[in-house]
């Protein structure tokens, strides 16, 4: 069993499968999109000798937290990511470029606010659940005693009782908007600690399934002594994790393209290949990396009647609605009392502000430079007509900006000496339906294994740590199969704790509940 990956002794190691310690012969696999879930498959490959191309058909690697330079110093992303430390593959696989992982920094707290002066924080708790949880609830004056005596105890106690997998079906057809009704919390508790995270994952609660929810909560808070608090990296994405990542990977012969769009997949008998730009590049598996809307449409021109089932699976997914990234470079800083990120809820279509000099060097550089700040905004969950349509984007942007004058009000009189505004709707939504028929890793050709962080996964795991989860085991099915030894997965505990442990039979039989 690997090294223990945090300080959780209740994190669960999920051994891989024994074999050879590199590959016998000559495999290759082809990895299609350059994100985390691309990243980590071809990082496990390439570690058992297995000879990966990997095909990205951005112009830089990080996929939707990949970072790019603008004019003057300047960089642009998709913006503030949670490192989590309870994602222990996604940090499995930042190890790789710094075992210490000295890049990531720790964000001190992240308070969430709303405009009636509630706000709660993370900041000083202790790391061990359910205390953590209590702590987080007497400190916070979203739960008042009468509030706290509405709550509906049965369901509160099935936050404590999730077993994964069977949590995610168990919610089957039941939205997080479902879930939170029948939790009856607190309204303020509602809107701090939960829709914030519901929408998040770019939804709307309503559409977003309650599965997604409750393993959220079961990771981040009540099944989990990592605590509640995150890392980030400490320069822009693209100078701290990828290029350090891709030299590594280069040392390892991956052979890395950018700029080469994979146009389609074909699978045979006796091998796999790929269409880069009209080009046919040949391998014995593929492993499809790509995000939702690309992965859709690769896999509905993937030819074979033996896919047509997983065909359908596939094109049932569907993404969130959009979200939308504002960064701006203030020329004057915004108080030093204000924290690296905030959540809002109750600010209109704001949903938070990060101040990225307090942890970003490139950003830190800028604001020392131009005695100013980079102050970054997200809205999820937002109107379709923001894509396509300049004049309702340019509105929703001037609304933002709006309310981060109410929030930080300093902001109101400094002036912008630049703007960027990303409109984007390339995430995937996980709604109250369809959890068991959603594809996962594998599909019914073993040479063809999928990676993403839209794809059905068994572990309490999700957004950046389902994609490096899913591309750790999208490699290991092709190492089993090659008869190499796979990566140890590490999870967050699979039950809850008030789950009960499955009786095994004494000998042979199914398990009783
Ligand atoms: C605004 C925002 C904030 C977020 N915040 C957080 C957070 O705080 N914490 C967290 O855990 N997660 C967060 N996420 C989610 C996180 O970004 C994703 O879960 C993760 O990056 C998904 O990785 P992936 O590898 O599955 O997909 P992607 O990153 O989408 O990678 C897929 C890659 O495939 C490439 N590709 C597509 N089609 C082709 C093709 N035909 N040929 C070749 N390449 C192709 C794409 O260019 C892309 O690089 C956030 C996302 C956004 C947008």
């Amino acid at each position: 069993m690997s090294q223990r990956p945090g300080r959780d002794p209740r994190a669960q190691c999920h051994p891989a499968a024994p074999g050879t310690r590199r590959v016998e012969g000559d495999r290759s696999a082809l990895v299609v999109g350059g994100g985390i879930a691309g990243l980590a498959a071809a990082t496990a490959l390439a570690e058992r000798g297995v000879r990966v191309t990997l095909a990205e058909s951005g112009d830089r690697l990080g996929g939707r937290v990949a970072a790019w330079p603008l004019d003057g110093q300047r960089t642009m992303s998709r913006g503030f990511h949670a490192f989590f430390r309870q994602y222990y593959n996604l940090r499995r696989l930042l190890r790789r470029i710094d075992v210490d992982l000295s890049f990531l920094v720790p964000v001190d707290d992240y308070p969430l606010q709303r405009p009636d002066g509630l706000r709660d924080s993370f900041a000083g708790l202790v790391t061990t659940p359910p205390w953590s949880v209590l702590q987080f609830v007497a400190r916070s004056p979203a739960f008042t005693a009468r509030g706290l005596a509405g709550v509906h105890i049965p369901s509160a106690l099935e936050l404590l009782k999730v077993r994964f997998p069977d949590t995610y079906e168990r919610y089957e057809g039941e939205s997080a908007a479902a879930f939170l009704d029948r939790l009856r919390f607190p309204d303020g508790a509602r809107d701090l600690a939960l829709e914030v995270f519901a929408r998040s994952f770019f939804a709307d609660p309503r559409e977003f399934g309650a599965g997604e929810l409750v393993a959220m909560f079961h990771t981040y808070f009540l099944g989990s002594a990592e605590g509640l608090l995150f890392d980030v990296p400490d320069d822009d994405y693209d100078a701290a994790l990828w290029r350090p990542l891709a030299a590594r990977l280069e040392c390892l012969g991956v052979d890395i393209r950018l700029d080469a769009h994979v146009d389609s997949i074909e699978v045979r008998d006796d091998g796999a290949a790929v269409s880069i730009a009209g080009r046919r590049v040949e391998a014995d598996a593929v492993v499809l990396a790509a995000d939702p809307r690309a992965a859709r449409r690769l896999a509905e021109g993937i030819p074979g009647d033996h896919l047509a089932g997983w065909r359908g699976s596939v094109a049932a997914t569907y993404n969130a609605p959009p979200f939308v990234v504002v960064r701006l470079w203030l020329d004057t800083p915004v108080d030093a009392s204000r924290p690296a990120f905030l959540g809002t809820s109750g600010y209109g279509p704001l949903d938070n502000v990060s101040v990225l000099e307090r942890f970003e060097a490139g950003a830190a550089r800028w604001a020392e430079d131009h005695h100013g700040s980079v102050v970054e905004l997200h809205a999820y969950a937002c109107d379709e007509d923001v894509v396509g349509d300049e004049a309702a984007a340019s509105a929703l942007v001037d609304r933002l900006e709006a309310e981060l004058h109410r929030v930080f009000p300093e902001t109101a009189a400094a002036g912008v000496l630049a703007r960027e505004v990303l409109v984007r709707d390339d995430c995937t939504l996980i709604g109250p339906t369809g959890w068991a028929a959603r594809p996962g890793v594998m599909t019914p050709d073993p040479r063809l294994v999928l990676a993403g962080d839209w794809l059905r996964c068994g572990y309490p795991v999700a957004l950046m740590e389902r994609a490096a989860t899913t591309g750790f085991l999208a490699a290991n099915r092709l190492l089993a199969r090659w008869g190499a030894a796979g990566h140890d997965i590490w999870t967050v505990p699979m039950r809850g704790l008030l789950a009960r442990r499955r009786v095994r039979p004494a000998s042979g039989g199914a398990a009783r509940r």
